[in-house]
């Protein structure tokens, strides 16, 4: 682990009797603090509690297999081609210059303040070692044949220049045959459907994903495959007992062929089955109860759903500085026009009620957490508008209003306006997603006398979600700073040092002298 001070790379070593490194593992210990809180008849009783965890996390990431569902669509292409972008240093003119790849966001955290006293900052990957997307082997399934060179014209995201150097690289790529059930996704979807498993049979197709999955991890010699689904939004299926409320009635329902088991439930459970971690970029409810289930009995990780990548990603960030400042938001209207296919998906009712969903929720853990605001907890009048405009293509125009009560019945409104190629802020995302999962794979914490993986609802993925999947009792928190607090101090804690409290008493008191 390397950090920079001042360009001057130096090595991160945590002077600690919690933290050895035992052949190629890091153990280490954290004082986890955690008030219990108490409502009696005389008020709220704080009690502070500590526990203490125990972590082993193996530093040499393993080498992952990324498989898209959906690999040749806007964001699948974009990923792709960024990946070899970055790999062959491209460079690219544009009416304002000469571009190069730039890194994504893909350490969610580029920097991170560890030392208050001297302002050092170390990005995620100097903490705890963790993948490359370049080390990533990437490939996938579409409904469309299309190789990646026309999917990515098609896509009309990189500037034509890069799109001619990415030719000998994105060409050769033809995704694999996928499951298709027309009934789950926007019926204007049916003319790209030329790259089908052919049949009705779930069992059949799901046992054709599974050995897709296993020839991919056998022809590379992974030690890890995450299945990311960037595929259309479907609409959602319904929950029901007997269908797919626990894994053995979704395996009963794919074996008798059950109408309502989507393309997306095959895939998970084809993951699940095959020991391949399943993320869900989407905002349909893949991951029914049956499929937790199944994922915690073979000790694989799911997560979803639906990538945070804009106008949800800054109203996150946004809504938590209106609260905390004690300005309410009565009204939020969020609109955007775009021209992708994601948008000609959308733009019929059941696949828009899915991102509907996932849009509007987005503010609940914020209502809910300032009781002097919101008394009732009645969350703002909330509306999100998505219309399909075909001439804008991959460049989402986003525009929303936040009318808010301020002090003495004054009104505060903002308008906020966002324009951005929707693939360019999901693919960096497709990468974070991975590299945390792959990170979550090698880390396992003590429970009495034995090591055992985190649970296999992957809520450390929220940051980079809309409608985050948590485990059973866990408060959903959508507020970004938040969310960023939780991962950034879990990777302290897996490194052997907690993180800064960021309280920087230190400056106006003399500090104790530390024993
Ligand atoms: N900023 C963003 O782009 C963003 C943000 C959040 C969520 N999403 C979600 O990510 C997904 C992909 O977005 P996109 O812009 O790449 O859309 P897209 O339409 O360009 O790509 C989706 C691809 O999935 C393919 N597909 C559809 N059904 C399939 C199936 N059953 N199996 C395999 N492939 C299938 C389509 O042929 C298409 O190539 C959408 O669900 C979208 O809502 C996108
Ligand atoms: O992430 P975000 O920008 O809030 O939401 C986006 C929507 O605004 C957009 O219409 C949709 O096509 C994308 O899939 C994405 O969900």
């Amino acid at each position: 682990m390397s950090n920079q001070v001042n360009g001057i790379s130096k090595r991160l070593i945590v002077e600690s009797p919690n933290v050895k490194l035992v052949d190629g593992v890091l153990e280490s210990k954290f004082n986890y603090r955690k008030n219990h809180f108490e409502h009696r008849a005389d008020g709220l009783h704080v009690t502070p509690k500590e526990h203490e965890y125990s972590f082993k996390t193996v530093l040499k990431p393993r080498k992952t297999g990324l498989l898209l569902v959906g690999l040749g669509g806007n964001n699948g292409s974009t990923a792709v081609g960024s990946i070899y972008a970055n790999q062959y240093g491209m460079t690219w003119r544009t009416k304002e210059g000469s571009n190069q790849f730039r890194h994504p966001n893909c350490h969610c955290a580029p920097w991170l303040r560890l030392g208050a006293q001297n302002q050092i900052f170390v990005p995620f990957k100097d903490i705890v070692p963790i993948l490359s997307p370049n080390d990533l082997v990437i490939s996938g399934w579409d409904i469309s044949n299309s190789n990646l060179y026309d999917a990515m014209a098609r896509a009309k995201v990189f500037e034509p220049e890069l799109q001619e150097k990415l030719r000998p690289f994105m060409e050769p790529i033809v995704p694999l045959p996928s499951v298709y059930y027309p009934d789950f996704i926007a019926s204007n979807q049916g003319d790209r459907a030329n790259n089908v498993i052919p049949g009705s049979n779930k069992l059949e197709h799901l046992e054709h994903i599974r050995a897709d999955i296993r020839k991919f991890k056998q022809d590379h010699e992974l030690e890890c495959v995450i299945v990311l689904w960037t595929a259309n939004t479907e609409r959602y299926t319904d929950v029901r007992t007997g269908l797919n409320t626990t894994a053995d009635e979704i395996l009963k329902s794919i074996g008798s062929n059950e109408y309502e088991v989507s393309p997306s439930n095959i895939f998970a459970v084809a993951s699940i089955l095959e020991g391949a971690h399943y993320i869900n970029g989407s905002p349909q409810n893949t991951l029914v109860p049956g499929i937790i289930e199944l994922a915690d009995r073979h000790n694989v990780f799911v997560g979803g759903d639906d990538f945070k990548s804009g106008q949800t990603k800054f109203k996150s960030a946004f809504v938590d500085f209106l609260v905390s400042s004690g300005l309410k938001p009565e009204c939020i209207v969020s609109y955007n026009h775009l021209g992708n296919n994601d948008g000609k998906n959308l733009s019929e009712a059941r696949q828009f009620r899915s991102k509907e969903i996932s849009k509007s929720s987005v503010v609940d853990d914020m209502v809910k957490s300032n009781q002097i605001l919101f008394p009732d907890a009645k969350n703002p009048d909330h509306c999100v508008v998505i219309k399909y405009v075909p001439f804008v293509a991959d460049s989402k125009r986003a525009m929303d209003e936040y009318i808010c009560s301020i002090f003495m019945g004054g009104k505060q409104t903002f308008v906020v306006h966002n324009t951005c190629e929707d693939s360019l802020l999901a693919s960096p995302l497709i990468y974070d997603l991975a590299i945390l999962t792959e990170l979550a794979s090698r880390v396992t914490y003590k429970d009495g006398d034995d090591y055992k993986p985190f649970h296999s609802v992957l809520s450390i993925l929220s940051l980079l979600l809309k409608a985050p999947v948590v485990p059973p009792g866990t408060p959903i928190s959508n507020a970004f700073m938040r969310q960023f607090s939780t991962l950034t101090k879990l990777v302290t804690a897996l490194a052997g040092f907690p993180s800064d409290t960021d309280m920087q008493i230190e400056f106006f008191t003399q500090l104790p002298q530390s024993k």
